[in-house]
């Protein structure tokens, strides 16, 4: 799966991932209304909206984009039709040809993971038959509890040729209490990023691993390290936008290949028609201002990554 997300970098030209995290107020009214037509307003008719925003957001960017990264709280919160949604939701960009990261930032001990690796990841024995449960392409994992909390999730993207995005510094204000502590004089941050490219070693693509990092927009000078402590390690990168993370401010996390990272953006592409900045595309043409955001944070980054050379 690493390659394939490499290859689809390559094709888009977009080192860029689009995050679909539908919270219900970003969900223009004539969705929610015709939802809510179908189903009233409960969770079946919260979880046909974001299905219909989610689908349409796809159609209009799929074509500029390697990769979508749902976030699953934003689905999970609306009981099992939320899940379903997501699932939905996965299924359709599969059907795109779009690389899917599943935001589940999970972690366990090792037999729980296992469970979890199966579930997102892999297939689910029943009896005779077995089972691919949610199926996305990659995973986002919590590397809190250690190697036999993560290996399970490495053993399962063996098998499935699946991958992985393991946090080592999170782009949240406070990611600092824990992951910046110094440990024999080294943040805790260098530590796991070390760890996490030692685990890459043990399943290899064409040049980078299939198990991967986050490093958060918001902590540039830290993903210029990370970067040179895990140089076949992928990076995720979130932050940018919403959070305040600008093209400028990524070119560290990048190879010299122009490879190596990928930046999602999730509030600031699927909310863009609420944005000052594409306010003429109004809420009804809120997938045309999608797509514009798009096009802006690919320029943004490209513009960023030339202006290095
Ligand atoms: O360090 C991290 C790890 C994950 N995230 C997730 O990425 C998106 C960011 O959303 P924006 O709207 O672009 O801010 C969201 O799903 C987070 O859970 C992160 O932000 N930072």
């Amino acid at each position: 799966m690493i390659n394939k997300l490499v290859e689809k970098i390559k094709k888009t030209n977009a080192p860029i991932v689009v995050g679909l995290d539908p919270m219900l107020n970003y969900i223009p009214k004539h969705i929610q209304d015709n939802a809510f037509a179908e189903f009233g307003e409960t969770l079946e008719g919260a979880a046909e909206a974001i299905w219909q925003f989610n689908k349409a957001i796809v159609d209009s960017t799929c074509d500029l984009i390697p990769a979508v990264k749902p976030q699953i709280a934003m689905y999970e919160q609306f009981g099992i039709p939320g899940l379903q949604a997501y699932k939905k939701t996965v299924d359709y960009c599969k059907e795109k040809d779009l690389v899917v990261i599943g935001d589940i930032k999970r972690g366990d001990i090792g037999s729980t993971s296992a469970a979890y690796a199966v579930g997102h990841l892999g297939h689910v024995q029943v009896g005779t038959k077995s089972y691919a449960g949610f199926d996305e392409d990659f995973a986002t994992v919590n590397p809190y509890l250690g190697s036999d909390g993560v290996k399970p999730f490495i053993d399962v993207c063996k098998e499935e040729n699946k991958g992985l995005f393991i946090l080592v510094k999170t782009s949240n204000p406070s990611s600092g209490e824990f992951q910046d502590r110094l440990i024999e004089g080294r943040p805790l941050y260098e530590w796991v990023g070390e760890k996490v490219a030692q685990w890459g070693e043990e399943h290899m693509g064409n040049g980078y691993s299939y198990v991967g990092a986050v490093v958060g927009a918001t902590y540039p000078e830290m993903g210029k390290v990370l970067r040179k402590l895990m140089p076949k390690t992928f990076i995720l990168v979130p932050g940018y936008g919403a959070q305040g993370g600008k093209g400028k401010d990524l070119v560290h996390f990048f190879n010299e290949d122009g490879l190596g990272a990928i930046v999602n953006s999730s509030r600031g592409i699927i909310a863009a028609y609420k944005q000052e900045a594409y306010a003429e595309f109004g809420e009804k043409n809120f997938a045309d201002a999608s797509r514009q955001a798009v096009k802006d944070m690919i320029a943004d980054i490209s513009g960023a990554l030339e202006g290095r050379k």
